[in-house]
């Protein structure tokens, strides 16, 4: 492979897979690395640090010029599904026989497309590319994380069911929404600045006060539709007719792809949006086949990767290592409050937390575009 197209690479996921790609030098790799816009065809390029005898970057191409994205051996698209449902079709229809590697959703559950998240599924992908599969999707992000964290539990083959709660983060939902949480955090705090700065004031009347701005017309919900700081919603994505939301259909439906299962695993529960800027959280429940010792069932989860990692199910360690706070900006997949619940000595408690553009996102499309390129 010689060239290789990136679009939506300044974007939020596109950023960060950005990042992750100069912070891995993973740039070196790649003979042309030809950078496109939707809004700024002909301006400058990202600075990927080339030099000397390296061939320069040309400047931003026009993501909509079918032509020019022809002439690549591989596409990265962070760019949105609209644009995957635009500009893909009429590639393909072209005769155009490059590898398509997207963040978006769009092409996941096509038959001609593999899910990526090599960690866990890299026999899949490996048999994919022999195979010829030219179209490589991330998956959605509480997906990835989750078998991140579960893997090594699914792997061998000791999953009869898991129900997945979980506490996602505003980043989901895309930057103006991450920007929205910080306006609401800030908006609840002002209208009881003057209550606060007073410790003789009564809790009840600053809790009347901030409930009272949270529902007035003049907080701002314009991103998100209603509250979050301070509140939750569960609700994330479209509705549909089985009662689930599109992000809880999507839990089943993906991981039993990722993981290429001949008998689907179910896999369901309540996804929820809460007041966490970019790492999602879940809650499991997981019903073994068979009762494992918990040492067992920690060294299963805890091995499973170079990134997960089991954390005591004690309290100051868990408030340590397995918060939002703690997880966020890095690759690590913590998993603890494991237990055997009381319904049973097969039913198992797991919690995890995971930032949701590097494994939930940017990551796996960066390491799929090296597996392709012969470099992982
Ligand atoms: N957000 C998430 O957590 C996840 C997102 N995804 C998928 O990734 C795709 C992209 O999502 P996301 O990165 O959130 O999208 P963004 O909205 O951050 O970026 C998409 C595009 O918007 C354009 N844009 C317009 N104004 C700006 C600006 N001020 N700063 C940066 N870019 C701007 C850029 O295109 P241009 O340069 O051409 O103008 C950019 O590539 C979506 O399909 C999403 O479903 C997948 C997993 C997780
Ligand atoms: N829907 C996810 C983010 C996302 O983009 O998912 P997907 O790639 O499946 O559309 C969230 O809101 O947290």
């Amino acid at each position: 492979m010689q060239k290789v197209g990136f679009v939506g690479w300044r974007g939020m996921v596109g950023s960060v897979l950005m990042e992750r790609m100069l912070a891995e030098n993973d740039f070196a790799h790649i003979a042309e690395p030809v950078f496109f816009s939707t809004s700024n065809a002909g301006g400058q390029a990202p600075d990927i640090g080339r030099s000397g005898s390296e061939k320069s970057v040309a400047p931003l191409g026009d993501a909509f010029d079918i032509d020019a994205l022809a002439e690549l051996d591989a596409i990265v698209s962070c760019q949105g599904g609209d644009y995957t449902k635009e500009v893909f079709p009429r590639l393909r229809e072209r005769g155009w026989q490059g590898y398509w590697i997207d963040a978006a959703s769009s092409l996941r559950m096509q038959d001609d497309a593999i899910i990526v998240l090599d960690p866990v599924n890299r026999d899949v992908i490996d048999r994919g590319i022999a195979a010829g599969t030219k179209n490589f999707i991330g998956g959605n992000c509480t997906v990835s994380l989750m078998l991140m964290a579960l893997g090594g539990l699914f792997k061998a083959g000791l999953v009869d069911w898991v129900s997945a709660m979980t506490y996602q983060a505003a980043s989901g939902a895309g930057a103006k929404n991450m920007r929205e949480l910080i306006s609401q955090m800030g908006a609840v705090r002002d209208g009881v600045a003057g209550e606060l700065a007073d410790p003789a004031s009564a809790i009840l009347e600053i809790d009347r006060k901030v409930a009272a701005n949270m529902r007035s017309a003049e907080f701002p919900t314009a991103e998100f539709g209603a509250p979050l700081a301070g509140s939750l919603l569960p609700w994330i994505d479209t509705q549909l007719e089985s009662g689930q939301s599109r992000e809880e259909w999507k839990a089943q439906v993906e991981a039993n792809k990722i993981l290429g299962t001949d008998i689907a695993v179910p896999v369901d529960g309540t996804c929820v949006r809460i007041g966490a800027m970019r790492c999602h959280s879940q809650a499991f429940t997981v019903k073994l086949n068979k009762n494992l010792p918990l040492a067992d069932i920690e060294q299963l989860i805890g091995t499973a990767n170079d990134w997960v990692r089991v954390v005591p199910n004690e309290r100051e360690a868990t408030l340590q290592q397995l918060t939002p706070t703690a997880v966020t900006g890095k690759l690590d997949i913590p998993v603890g409050r494991l237990r055997k619940l009381s319904m049973g000595p097969e039913y198992l408690n797991a919690f995890t937390v995971g930032d949701q553009l590097l494994w939930g996102a940017a990551e796996p499309l960066r390491r799929v575009l090296l597996i392709l390129l012969g470099k992982l």
